[in-house]
């Protein structure tokens, strides 16, 4: 199994349990999203947690080696989409989300993390948009969250342009990145929490939903398939197979 999914104490856990890929995302990974953002909707559930298994890897991204047998535009299209629309979800969920950030999270990894209302990252962690190192965007909704939850617009361009992961302390001061924890990533996640914690459920939820009025009324699913599309159509050119070809084959 890819993931597995927790609940203890009204948080909702969904964790990629992939670690000897860098806990990349696949096709089971992707139902097991599905799942737990269905499930974040029962009346039980107070937070939702993403996390990868490990101390190396949050998420690094769609499994190329799984992802590359997608060639034409077509065909990477219907990842993105179903990504893309997976993403937005888990932005307009009731609940407070939180990527607890243990280790690298790159490409995809950093778009699910951007997702998320509040990325707790680990101190010794990088995170960035390497997509442009695979001559490709963000394909699954990230830059378009950031941008619409009200990231700064030149450290958004630069972290995506750029395409570097950058260190924890760095993703703080641009924005990106909540806070940078220490040591075990349950127990920071237990500290961040415990004041939303004292107060009833209700409180969190009702001001995310006025936090994500925009989200839902300023044709963000629009602009985000924008983006999807985009990535797709950039998949299909040579530049991005011949990147990952190289990827895959640099061990040989
Ligand atoms: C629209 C968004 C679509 C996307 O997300 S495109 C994917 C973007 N992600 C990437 O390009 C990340 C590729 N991976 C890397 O750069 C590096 O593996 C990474 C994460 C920095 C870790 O580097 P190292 O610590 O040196 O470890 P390593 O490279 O030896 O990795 C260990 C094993 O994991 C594999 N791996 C890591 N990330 C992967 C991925 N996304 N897809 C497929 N395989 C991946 C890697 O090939 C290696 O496998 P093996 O042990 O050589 O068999």
């Amino acid at each position: 199994m890819s993931f597995r999914i927790d609940q203890l104490n009204g948080i909702l856990q969904f964790q990629i349990t992939r670690p000897h890929i860098h806990n990349a995302v696949n096709h089971e990974v992707i139902e097991g999203l599905t799942l737990f953002i269905e499930r974040m909707k029962q009346p039980d559930v107070h937070f939702g947690v993403i996390t990868g298994e490990g101390d190396k890897a949050f998420c690094s991204g769609g499994d190329l080696s799984v992802f590359h047998s997608l060639v034409t535009e077509a065909e990477a299209w219907e990842v993105h989409n179903r990504m893309a629309m997976l993403l937005y979800e888990l932005a307009v969920q009731p609940v407070p989300v939180i990527a607890l950030i243990n280790g690298t999270a790159i490409g995809g990894g950093a778009e699910i993390a951007s997702a998320c209302d509040y990325r707790l990252i680990k101190k010794t962690a990088k995170a960035g948009f390497v997509q442009g190192r695979l001559a490709i965007t963000s394909g699954w909704g990230g830059t378009t969250l950031l941008h619409e939850k009200g990231m700064r617009y030149d450290h958004l361009l630069q972290l995506t342009t750029e395409a570097e992961p950058l260190p924890a302390d760095r993703l703080v001061d641009i924005g990106w990145a909540t806070e940078v924890y220490d040591g075990d990533k349950w127990a920071a996640l237990s500290k961040f929490v415990h004041k939303m914690k004292a107060h009833h459920p209700t409180v969190a939820k009702a001001y995310k939903e006025l936090l994500t009025t925009k989200l839902r009324e300023a044709k963000v699913k629009e602009r985000i398939l924008n983006e999807a599309r985009q990535c797709a159509v950039l998949w299909e050119k040579e530049p991005h197979h011949a990147a990952v070809a190289q990827f895959l084959n640099r061990k040989k």
